[in-house]
């Protein structure tokens, strides 16, 4: 009986409590509300932090980075499509020029092979961009592909894209470049035929197979005239491969010219390796980074291989 007097007392306590918890919820929530509230840009100002955030996610995600001490500078950098193009030969000595020319401050260069327009154009010119360096005005950005120079579709496609954009050649003795280039192919598959075999449709004639890539990458004027079909000889630099490893210093030279850059990159950047047998970067002060792409050669096709080929 008791019990049920007090029920109508107890019924309102709880009421009260609920009505307390339920106006202390509001007010918490209305409290985060304005604290965070202040965080959110104004409507307006929503495309600057979506920009904010592409950048960040752009920068930690760059493969190079420029100049991290500035931060002043890495703000102002940013991914341009490029303007110079290493597109060939394919083992003419692409990757030692690319790396010389890395080391002049004016140079900002794509590490890998992007193989744009010769084999990923359908990825359009936004993913081309995106794996460009970042770079600050005035600064060239390049990239190589050695394979841009035989692939028929690619001097159009470059055309369409920048027709002033400055093309580069590196171009070695092509016997020695097919020597090479079966070399790397027979590291890869030891069980192909020898290179003879597969150079000469008939030994006894000597006719040989035009068609075989270490053979048709070596038809330069072939390759060249698709090129000259829309680009002027003038925007055509042509590195001289053997003279690469003689004089690295006169060919990158000429190139920085060609580029319309100070002659930044000389004779004391590099030093002859014995060991490699090919000139390397000497590094700089403080600095435990090996030229690491100038590997010693093992298991090179003999002179007399050559000879008879050639003869
Ligand atoms: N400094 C230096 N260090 C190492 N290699 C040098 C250098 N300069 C030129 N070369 C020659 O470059 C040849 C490889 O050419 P690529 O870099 O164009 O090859 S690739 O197409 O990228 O696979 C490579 O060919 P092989 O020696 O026949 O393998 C070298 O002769």
């Amino acid at each position: 009986m008791a019990a049920f007097n007090n029920a109508p007392l107890d019924l309102r306590r709880l009421l009260q409590r609920l009505v307390t918890m339920f106006s202390l919820g509001i007010i918490c929530a209305s409290i985060l509300y304005l604290l965070l509230g202040r965080c959110e840009p104004d409507a307006g100002d929503s495309s600057g932090w979506n920009n904010n955030k592409t950048a960040l996610r752009e920068t930690l995600s760059a493969p190079d980075s420029v100049d991290a001490n500035s931060s002043e500078k890495e703000w102002s950098a940013s991914r341009r499509l490029p303007h110079a193009l290493i597109i060939g030969v394919k083992k003419g000595g692409t990757r030692a020029l690319l790396e010389f020319l890395r080391l002049h401050p004016d140079i900002r260069a794509l590490g890998a092979e992007p193989h744009f327009f010769d084999r990923l154009f359908a990825r359009g010119l936004g993913w081309y961009r995106s794996m460009m360096p970042k770079a600050l005005t005035g600064q060239i950005v390049m990239e190589k592909t050695p394979r841009y120079f035989v692939s028929p579709e690619t001097p159009g496609r470059i055309h369409t894209t920048s027709r002033d954009i400055k093309l580069i050649v590196v171009v070695r003795d092509p016997v020695t470049r097919a020597v090479s280039d079966y070399t790397q192919i027979i590291s890869k598959t030891p069980d192909i035929p020898s290179f003879e075999s597969l150079a000469f449709r008939n030994r006894s004639t000597g006719q040989i197979d035009s068609l075989w890539s270490p053979l048709y990458i070596g038809l330069y004027a072939r390759h060249l005239q698709r090129w000259l079909d829309y680009f002027p000889l003038a925007q055509i630099h042509f590195v001289h491969g053997e003279r690469l490893i003689s004089d690295p210093a006169g060919e990158v030279g000429r190139v920085q010219d060609f580029l319309g850059l100070q002659r930044i990159i000389t004779d004391k950047h590099f030093y002859f390796n014995k060991t490699k047998g090919f000139p390397c970067l000497k590094k700089p002060e403080g600095s435990s980074r090996p030229t690491a792409w100038a590997k010693p050669k093992a298991g090179r096709i003999p002179e007399s291989t050559r000879r008879s080929f050639r003869a």
